[in-house]
């Protein structure tokens, strides 16, 4: 009897209505494997390390915004976790309220702070010396709305939908057409098999020397490696030690990305593998410099040999 695979249970940002639940459903059919909404991020990954969920979609960076810290700092500590893909969602706000209220009624707004952050000059306007409170997700927030506890939430018109609640203002966004990119993550295992347009993320820690970031990115540059997002995140151990998050084009099975990984290994203080997944930006990496494809790898490692044997 052949055996049945148990359906993957998904953890996302949850309550219902987040734009994690969106972009988990764009890139897993709503009918494949079960979904569990986590209470933060941090809670999501948790439940992956823990053995409860088999996958999470959290949210990482944002085109207006920029990272995501949670993620960023759940993801380079506690166990290791493995991201297996990236999903890109376009993200518009609605202000959203009890139906009824108008306006001039609404005393209180909450949101993700990244939402709030994507709407405040919007909501300054049109809720002039309301402050703005933080909420875990903007879904979390519509739900604080349905039940009383804010007048307003910054959210997705469908979390609007399935709280009950009425999309007073349409299109809040201070700058249309922002994108949130969200990433699968898994526990450790096999790589998802290269496809020619890969990323790979990884968060190195380097030491307090002159020259060590130029030494990281040395690299990556001298393997013809481009870089698609670096930023700086502190260690939290004390000021002035930091570690750089990164994504290059390539994949680990790549001759070439798998050399600047063991370089990145033998010169940085610490460097934690992300994974290495489909480019699902709709951009094509940049093409390889014959110097630095498999073949021309392949080629140096059998002439080395060749020297090593006294056959050169
Ligand atoms: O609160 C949500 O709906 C989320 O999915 C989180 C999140 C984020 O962390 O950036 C996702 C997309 C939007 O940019 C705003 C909030």
């Amino acid at each position: 009897m052949p055996r049945t695979q148990p359906p993957t249970r998904f953890a996302y940002l949850g309550p219902e209505g987040t734009f994690a639940e969106a972009a988990l459903s764009s890139a897993v059919p709503p009918g494949e494997g079960s979904r569990q909404p986590a209470a933060s991020v941090p809670a999501a990954l948790a439940a992956v390390r823990s053995g409860e969920a088999d996958a999470a979609l959290v949210p990482i960076e944002n085109s207006v915004e920029g990272a995501v810290p949670a993620t960023m700092d759940a993801l380079a500590d506690g166990d290791p976790l493995l991201i297996t893909r990236e999903v890109f969602l376009a993200v518009s706000f609605v202000l959203a309220v009890r139906p009824g209220t108008e306006l001039a009624a609404v005393r209180s707004v909450a949101s993700h702070p990244h939402a709030l952050a994507q709407t405040a000059r919007r909501l300054a306007e049109l809720l002039p010396g309301v402050v703005p409170l933080p909420a875990t997700s903007t879904a979390g927030a519509a739900r604080q709305v349905a039940d009383g506890e804010v007048d307003a939430a910054v959210c997705a018109p469908i979390a609007a939908q399935r709280y009950g609640l009425a999309p007073l203002v349409e299109d809040v966004a201070d700058h249309p057409g922002a994108v949130t990119r969200f990433v699968l993550v898994a526990p450790p295992g096999p790589l998802p098999a290269p496809t020619g347009n890969d990323k790979t993320s990884l968060v190195a820690v380097v030491g307090d020397r002159t020259g060590a970031l130029l030494e990281l990115l040395r690299e990556f540059s001298v393997r013809g490696i481009s870089l698609t997002r670096i930023e700086s995140r502190p260690t939290r151990e004390r000021l002035g030690v930091y570690s750089f998050s990164l994504d290059c084009e390539g994949h680990a099975a790549d001759a070439r990305v798998g050399e600047a990984l063991a370089g990145l290994h033998r010169v940085c203080d610490d460097v934690r593998f992300l994974g290495s997944y489909p480019r699902a930006d709709g951009r094509e990496n940049k093409p390889v410099p014959p110097t630095a494809a498999d073949d021309a790898f392949a080629e140096a490692a059998g002439w080395l040999q060749a020297v090593r044997e006294g056959r050169a």
